[in-house]
């Protein structure tokens, strides 16, 4: 029997296992196309940017180890890589950009003068793969985020500085959602906080909500852009206080009508993302997820199936959220093939949501609800080991990528042919 035979006969097996549960898998495969993943660009190069030859991520707090050969050495590289990525997933995926990622031409455009030309290259590249993009303010890796503070900043011309950077990418992000037709997210996200203590945290809060105000003042139509802010427990260099923590950005967010965008590193490692996705959807009309994997602390290793991801997706899933929660993924591994990284923690995302349309919720709840707790228990369990696998294998190969294991021989053939050879 060759492999597509074997993978069909597989599926015909497991949609009869799935049905004696009420899962209809035909309408899962069809409804995985409701999920759409953000790549983000950064994982190509290590956060380092196309401001400069050789830029590097310096500071914000965040670091990536490792020094795998292949990365990313100019946005040819990097797109040349993110086809790759994505002739190995499943579905469609959008792509998820960093300021610092603009086409500028060798010369050294600071962030304050960033326009909308600097990024149509991007644009048209996105528009020939039909996918939507999404954007970011870079507060950081820059000499007037040295001192740790950037939008919060009390130097006045330091804040300012930013507060124009964070409109200009706005203004980006609304143009790319204009001409690719789908609304573009623009997520804001700083370093600001301190390493010790500190006496006036008061201070830097209200200089970063009037930070906000001024560079949100400008509304874009929400079919064109919406805006996101991300919350952080603490970074290196800021483990005693941050400013935009999550209380005052959910705050802001559900006072302003923005995104909260939610990082499962950005939290206490007993709190669950998977627990505040209703919790936020009560008070908020979207979420922001920022998928990674932290390691003892925000580390942003690939994200791989675990039972984190697997309640946020199906958290999601359970209560028809998926029109409302924006998924990106927020990783960097440079000790690994990093195309590799992207497949695998993409897959693994796809994955998570795969196995949470999967359940027989219906009669999960059903138990619930009856204090059936015993039965509620044993069916999850049940589940867990039901064949998932053959109806992703159908899935890929519907889809004509690589099903199984078969992506790791193609990564493998692409380092040797094209990393190797930078
Ligand atoms: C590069 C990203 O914007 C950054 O990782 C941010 O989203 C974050 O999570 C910082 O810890
Ligand atoms: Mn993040």
């Amino acid at each position: 029997m060759d492999k597509r035979e074997l993978i069909e006969k597989a599926y015909e097996l497991a949609r009869e296992q799935y049905k004696a549960f009420g899962v209809d898998t035909d309408a899962v495969v069809d409804k995985m196309n409701d999920v759409q993943i953000s790549l983000h660009c950064w994982q190509t190069d290590d956060v380092g940017g196309f401001e400069r030859p050789d830029a590097e991520l310096g500071g914000g707090g965040i670091q990536v180890t490792g020094n795998f050969p292949g990365k990313a050495q100019n946005i040819d590289q990097m797109r040349q890589d993110l086809d790759k990525v994505m002739s190995l997933l499943p579905g469609k995926q959008r792509l998820n950009l960093h300021a610092i990622y603009g086409e500028f031409g060798g010369q050294l455009v600071d962030r304050d003068q960033i326009e909308v030309k600097h990024f149509q290259g991007w644009i048209d590249w996105a528009k020939q793969r039909g996918m939507g993009l999404d954007f970011n303010a870079t507060c950081f890796s820059h000499p007037k985020a040295d001192d740790g503070y950037t939008l919060s900043s009390k130097n006045e011309d330091v804040r300012r500085f930013w507060v124009e950077h964070v409109k200009r990418c706005r203004a980006i992000t609304a143009e790319m959602g204009k001409q690719l037709g789908s609304p573009s997210v623009h997520n804001t996200w700083i370093p600001d906080g301190s390493k010790d203590e500190l006496v006036d945290r008061n201070g830097h809060r209200a200089l970063l909500k009037k930070s906000l105000d001024e560079a949100f003042a400008h509304d874009y139509p929400r079919e064109f852009m919406l805006d996101a802010v991300e919350s952080k427990l603490f970074g290196i260099g800021a483990e005693f206080m941050t400013v935009g923590s999550h209380d005052f950005y959910l705050g802001y967010a559900i006072k302003n009508n923005k995104l909260i965008c939610l990082d499962n590193g950005h939290f206490h490692p007993t709190e669950q993302v998977g627990d505040k996705v209703s919790a936020c959807l009560q008070f908020v009309d979207d979420v922001l997820l920022h998928i990674t994997r932290g390691v003892r602390w925000d580390s942003d290793h690939v994200v791989v199936l675990n039972d984190e991801i697997q309640l946020i997706a199906s958290e999601i899933i359970r209560n028809d959220f998926l029109n409302r929660v924006k998924i990106g993924l927020d990783f960097f591994d440079a000790s690994i093939n990093r195309v590799g990284a992207y497949v695998v923690g993409t897959r693994a995302t796809q994955q998570a949501f795969m196995r949470a349309m999967l359940e027989p919720y219906a009669i999960l709840k059903d138990f619930e609800e009856n204090g059936k707790y015993f039965e509620r228990l044993a069916l999850l369990e049940v589940m867990k080991s039901r064949n998932f696998g053959a109806v992703w294998d159908y899935y890929c190969l519907k889809n004509s990528v690589p099903a199984s294991d078969d992506f790791i021989a193609e990564i493998q053939k692409y380092e040797k042919d094209v990393l190797l050879n930078r």
